[in-house]
Protein backbone atom coordinates (compact mmCIF):
# COMPACT_ATOMS: atom_id res chain seq x y z
CA UNK A 1 0.00 0.00 0.00
CA UNK A 2 1.83 3.90 -0.96
CA UNK A 3 1.14 6.41 1.15
CA UNK A 4 -0.52 8.42 -1.63
CA UNK A 5 -3.69 6.22 -1.78
CA UNK A 6 -3.85 6.32 2.14
CA UNK A 7 -7.23 7.68 3.53
CA UNK A 8 -5.93 7.15 7.06
CA UNK A 9 -3.70 5.49 9.44
CA UNK A 10 -4.77 4.55 12.87
CA UNK A 11 -1.56 3.96 14.53
CA UNK A 12 -1.33 2.03 17.87
CA UNK A 13 -4.89 4.02 19.28
CA UNK A 14 -5.28 3.47 22.94
CA UNK A 15 -8.87 4.59 24.88
CA UNK A 16 -9.13 3.85 28.99
CA UNK A 17 -12.56 4.87 30.57
CA UNK A 18 -12.69 6.00 34.00
CA UNK A 19 -15.89 5.56 35.60
CA UNK A 20 -17.17 6.72 39.09
CA UNK A 21 -18.54 3.76 40.99
CA UNK A 22 -19.07 5.84 44.18
CA UNK A 23 -18.10 9.04 46.42
CA UNK A 24 -14.51 8.00 46.42
CA UNK A 25 -14.31 4.97 44.09
CA UNK A 26 -13.95 4.76 40.34
CA UNK A 27 -12.55 2.17 37.90
CA UNK A 28 -10.28 2.26 34.67
CA UNK A 29 -11.24 0.31 31.78
CA UNK A 30 -9.22 0.13 28.45
CA UNK A 31 -11.68 -0.76 25.71
CA UNK A 32 -8.96 -0.07 22.82
CA UNK A 33 -4.81 -1.45 23.53
CA UNK A 34 -2.42 -0.42 21.09
CA UNK A 35 -4.89 -0.74 17.83
CA UNK A 36 -3.21 0.09 14.49
CA UNK A 37 -4.38 -0.27 11.09
CA UNK A 38 -4.59 1.52 7.85
CA UNK A 39 -7.54 2.83 5.40
CA UNK A 40 -7.03 3.14 1.69
CA UNK A 41 -8.66 6.07 -0.17
CA UNK A 42 -12.61 4.68 -1.54
CA UNK A 43 -12.12 1.67 -0.39
CA UNK A 44 -14.79 0.03 2.26
CA UNK A 45 -13.21 -1.12 5.37
CA UNK A 46 -14.77 -3.49 7.73
CA UNK A 47 -14.05 -3.72 11.72
CA UNK A 48 -15.85 -6.98 13.31
CA UNK A 49 -15.72 -8.27 16.64
CA UNK A 50 -18.08 -9.42 19.61
CA UNK A 51 -20.12 -7.23 21.49
CA UNK A 52 -18.04 -5.04 23.77
CA UNK A 53 -14.97 -5.24 22.12
CA UNK A 54 -14.41 -1.90 21.32
CA UNK A 55 -15.97 -1.44 18.04
CA UNK A 56 -18.13 2.06 18.85
CA UNK A 57 -15.10 3.20 21.05
CA UNK A 58 -12.97 3.22 18.11
CA UNK A 59 -15.81 4.26 15.70
CA UNK A 60 -16.18 7.34 18.09
CA UNK A 61 -11.89 8.35 17.64
CA UNK A 62 -12.37 7.98 14.08
CA UNK A 63 -14.87 10.46 13.82
CA UNK A 64 -13.22 12.86 16.00
CA UNK A 65 -16.33 12.48 18.54
CA UNK A 66 -13.09 10.91 21.28
CA UNK A 67 -9.42 11.68 21.65
CA UNK A 68 -7.59 8.65 22.06
CA UNK A 69 -5.68 8.82 24.97
CA UNK A 70 -2.48 7.37 23.54
CA UNK A 71 -1.81 6.64 19.79
CA UNK A 72 -2.32 8.89 16.86
CA UNK A 73 -4.59 8.96 13.90
CA UNK A 74 -3.48 10.48 10.80
CA UNK A 75 -5.99 11.30 8.08
CA UNK A 76 -5.09 12.35 4.74
CA UNK A 77 -7.12 15.01 3.00
CA UNK A 78 -10.07 14.33 5.28
CA UNK A 79 -11.85 17.50 5.99
CA UNK A 80 -15.50 16.14 6.49
CA UNK A 81 -16.23 13.04 8.15
CA UNK A 82 -19.99 11.46 9.03
CA UNK A 83 -20.83 8.93 11.80
CA UNK A 84 -24.01 7.22 10.52
CA UNK A 85 -25.61 6.71 13.95
CA UNK A 86 -28.97 6.88 15.05
CA UNK A 87 -28.85 10.16 16.13
CA UNK A 88 -28.62 10.12 19.91
CA UNK A 89 -26.70 13.50 20.64
CA UNK A 90 -29.65 15.33 19.46
CA UNK A 91 -30.57 18.42 21.56
CA UNK A 92 -34.02 17.86 22.25
CA UNK A 93 -35.53 21.59 22.79
CA UNK A 94 -33.78 22.59 19.24
CA UNK A 95 -36.35 21.68 16.15
CA UNK A 96 -34.89 19.34 13.72
CA UNK A 97 -33.41 21.82 10.71
CA UNK A 98 -31.81 23.44 14.06
CA UNK A 99 -30.11 20.02 14.85
CA UNK A 100 -29.45 18.90 11.43
CA UNK A 101 -27.50 22.44 10.97
CA UNK A 102 -25.36 21.29 14.13
CA UNK A 103 -25.03 18.25 12.99
CA UNK A 104 -23.70 19.23 9.59
CA UNK A 105 -21.41 21.35 11.71
CA UNK A 106 -19.55 18.94 13.25
CA UNK A 107 -19.12 16.86 10.43
CA UNK A 108 -16.87 19.78 9.10
CA UNK A 109 -18.71 21.93 7.16
CA UNK A 110 -19.62 25.81 7.86
CA UNK A 111 -23.01 27.10 8.73
CA UNK A 112 -23.61 28.36 4.72
CA UNK A 113 -22.98 24.93 3.60
CA UNK A 114 -24.80 23.16 6.10
CA UNK A 115 -27.80 25.15 5.07
CA UNK A 116 -27.80 24.63 1.56
CA UNK A 117 -27.93 20.98 2.07
CA UNK A 118 -31.06 21.22 4.83
CA UNK A 119 -33.79 21.14 1.72
CA UNK A 120 -32.44 17.89 0.66
CA UNK A 121 -32.03 16.68 4.45
CA UNK A 122 -35.78 17.59 4.98
CA UNK A 123 -36.94 16.00 2.09
CA UNK A 124 -34.88 12.47 3.09
CA UNK A 125 -35.87 12.43 6.62
CA UNK A 126 -39.77 12.51 5.40
CA UNK A 127 -40.67 14.34 8.42
CA UNK A 128 -42.96 16.98 7.29
CA UNK A 129 -43.36 19.93 9.41
CA UNK A 130 -42.14 18.01 12.36
CA UNK A 131 -38.71 18.89 10.66
CA UNK A 132 -39.30 22.55 12.03
CA UNK A 133 -40.58 20.96 15.53
CA UNK A 134 -38.45 20.34 18.80
CA UNK A 135 -37.34 16.80 18.74
CA UNK A 136 -38.65 16.77 21.75
CA UNK A 137 -41.48 15.75 20.40
CA UNK A 138 -40.69 13.25 18.14
CA UNK A 139 -40.93 9.27 18.54
CA UNK A 140 -37.62 7.49 18.64
CA UNK A 141 -38.14 6.31 14.99
CA UNK A 142 -38.62 9.80 13.61
CA UNK A 143 -34.92 10.95 15.83
CA UNK A 144 -33.19 7.99 13.89
CA UNK A 145 -34.24 9.32 10.35
CA UNK A 146 -33.07 13.16 11.19
CA UNK A 147 -30.04 11.35 12.16
CA UNK A 148 -29.44 9.18 9.30
CA UNK A 149 -31.01 11.51 6.48
CA UNK A 150 -28.43 14.15 7.92
CA UNK A 151 -25.94 11.91 7.85
CA UNK A 152 -26.25 10.28 4.34
CA UNK A 153 -27.62 13.55 2.69
CA UNK A 154 -24.14 14.97 3.21
CA UNK A 155 -21.01 14.53 1.04
CA UNK A 156 -18.29 13.86 3.42
CA UNK A 157 -14.80 12.53 2.52
CA UNK A 158 -14.46 9.55 5.06
CA UNK A 159 -18.43 7.95 5.97
CA UNK A 160 -18.49 5.65 8.98
CA UNK A 161 -21.58 3.42 9.37
CA UNK A 162 -22.33 1.99 12.63
CA UNK A 163 -24.37 -1.53 12.04
CA UNK A 164 -27.05 -1.16 14.67
CA UNK A 165 -28.64 1.65 12.23
CA UNK A 166 -32.32 0.27 12.40
CA UNK A 167 -33.71 3.64 11.14
CA UNK A 168 -37.57 3.35 10.68
CA UNK A 169 -40.32 1.66 9.33
CA UNK A 170 -40.29 -1.02 5.76
CA UNK A 171 -40.26 1.47 3.10
CA UNK A 172 -37.82 3.75 4.65
CA UNK A 173 -35.44 0.83 6.10
CA UNK A 174 -35.55 -0.11 2.32
CA UNK A 175 -34.90 3.72 0.88
CA UNK A 176 -32.46 4.08 3.67
CA UNK A 177 -30.11 1.03 2.77
CA UNK A 178 -30.37 1.71 -1.15
CA UNK A 179 -28.72 5.21 -0.21
CA UNK A 180 -26.58 3.70 2.06
CA UNK A 181 -25.03 1.18 -0.95
CA UNK A 182 -25.14 3.41 -3.31
CA UNK A 183 -22.83 5.26 -1.03
CA UNK A 184 -20.41 2.40 -0.56
CA UNK A 185 -20.55 1.36 -4.25
CA UNK A 186 -18.86 5.27 -5.02
CA UNK A 187 -15.33 5.96 -4.56
CA UNK A 188 -16.27 6.98 -1.19
CA UNK A 189 -14.22 6.37 1.47
CA UNK A 190 -15.99 4.14 3.99
CA UNK A 191 -15.40 2.19 7.52
CA UNK A 192 -18.21 -0.34 8.39
CA UNK A 193 -18.44 -1.40 11.90
CA UNK A 194 -20.45 -4.98 12.34
CA UNK A 195 -20.37 -7.87 14.99
CA UNK A 196 -21.25 -10.14 12.09
CA UNK A 197 -19.00 -11.58 10.12
CA UNK A 198 -21.06 -12.45 7.23
CA UNK A 199 -22.21 -8.57 6.88
CA UNK A 200 -18.85 -6.87 6.56
CA UNK A 201 -17.53 -9.82 4.42
CA UNK A 202 -20.77 -8.50 2.01
CA UNK A 203 -19.42 -5.16 1.55
CA UNK A 204 -15.85 -4.94 2.28
CA UNK A 205 -12.78 -5.95 0.57
CA UNK A 206 -10.55 -5.56 3.44
CA UNK A 207 -10.90 -5.58 7.71
CA UNK A 208 -9.96 -5.38 10.76
CA UNK A 209 -11.34 -7.99 13.68
CA UNK A 210 -11.22 -6.68 17.54
CA UNK A 211 -11.46 -8.69 20.66
CA UNK A 212 -10.99 -7.31 24.15
CA UNK A 213 -9.85 -3.95 22.89
CA UNK A 214 -6.79 -5.58 20.80
CA UNK A 215 -6.43 -6.03 16.90
CA UNK A 216 -6.55 -9.89 16.48
CA UNK A 217 -6.59 -9.96 12.81
CA UNK A 218 -6.15 -7.86 9.72
CA UNK A 219 -6.36 -7.81 5.85
CA UNK A 220 -8.42 -10.19 3.06
CA UNK A 221 -12.08 -9.57 4.91
CA UNK A 222 -12.81 -13.71 4.01
CA UNK A 223 -9.37 -14.21 6.23
CA UNK A 224 -10.31 -12.06 9.03
CA UNK A 225 -13.96 -13.47 9.05
CA UNK A 226 -12.73 -16.86 9.08
CA UNK A 227 -10.21 -15.73 12.31
CA UNK A 228 -13.39 -13.94 13.14
CA UNK A 229 -15.33 -17.30 13.26
CA UNK A 230 -12.85 -19.09 15.01
CA UNK A 231 -12.77 -17.01 18.16
CA UNK A 232 -16.33 -17.11 18.07
CA UNK A 233 -16.47 -20.97 18.14
CA UNK A 234 -13.83 -21.38 20.47
CA UNK A 235 -15.83 -19.47 22.74
CA UNK A 236 -19.11 -21.45 22.22
CA UNK A 237 -16.55 -24.51 23.18
N1 LIG B 1 -18.35 5.36 29.03
C1 LIG B 1 -17.84 4.17 29.38
N2 LIG B 1 -17.36 3.96 30.64
C2 LIG B 1 -16.84 2.75 30.98
N3 LIG B 1 -16.76 1.69 30.14
C3 LIG B 1 -17.23 1.85 28.89
C4 LIG B 1 -17.80 3.09 28.45
N4 LIG B 1 -18.19 2.92 27.14
C5 LIG B 1 -17.86 1.65 26.82
N5 LIG B 1 -17.29 1.01 27.86
C6 LIG B 1 -16.77 -0.37 27.87
O1 LIG B 1 -15.77 -0.47 26.87
C7 LIG B 1 -15.89 -1.69 26.16
C8 LIG B 1 -16.02 -1.41 24.69
O2 LIG B 1 -17.26 -0.77 24.47
P1 LIG B 1 -17.75 -0.44 22.98
O3 LIG B 1 -19.08 0.22 23.10
O4 LIG B 1 -16.69 0.27 22.26
O5 LIG B 1 -17.91 -1.92 22.40
P2 LIG B 1 -18.67 -2.45 21.10
O6 LIG B 1 -17.77 -3.43 20.47
O7 LIG B 1 -19.12 -1.31 20.27
O8 LIG B 1 -19.92 -3.17 21.74
P3 LIG B 1 -21.38 -3.46 21.10
O9 LIG B 1 -21.16 -4.39 19.95
O10 LIG B 1 -22.09 -4.14 22.22
O11 LIG B 1 -21.98 -2.15 20.71
C9 LIG B 1 -17.08 -2.44 26.77
O12 LIG B 1 -16.59 -3.41 27.66
C10 LIG B 1 -17.86 -1.38 27.50
O13 LIG B 1 -18.45 -1.92 28.65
Amino acid sequence: MTETNLALQANNISVTYHSRTGLFKSFKFQALNNVSFKVKRGETFGVMGRNGCGKSSLLRVLAGVYQADAGELVTHDIATRTLLTLGLGFDATLSGADNAILSMMLQGFSREEAKAYLPAVRNFSELGDFFERPVKTYSSGMRSRLGFSTGITTQTDLLLIDETLAVGDKTFNAKAEKAMMERIDSDQTVIFVSHSGAQVQKICQRAICLERGKLVAEGDVKDVAQEYANINDKKLD
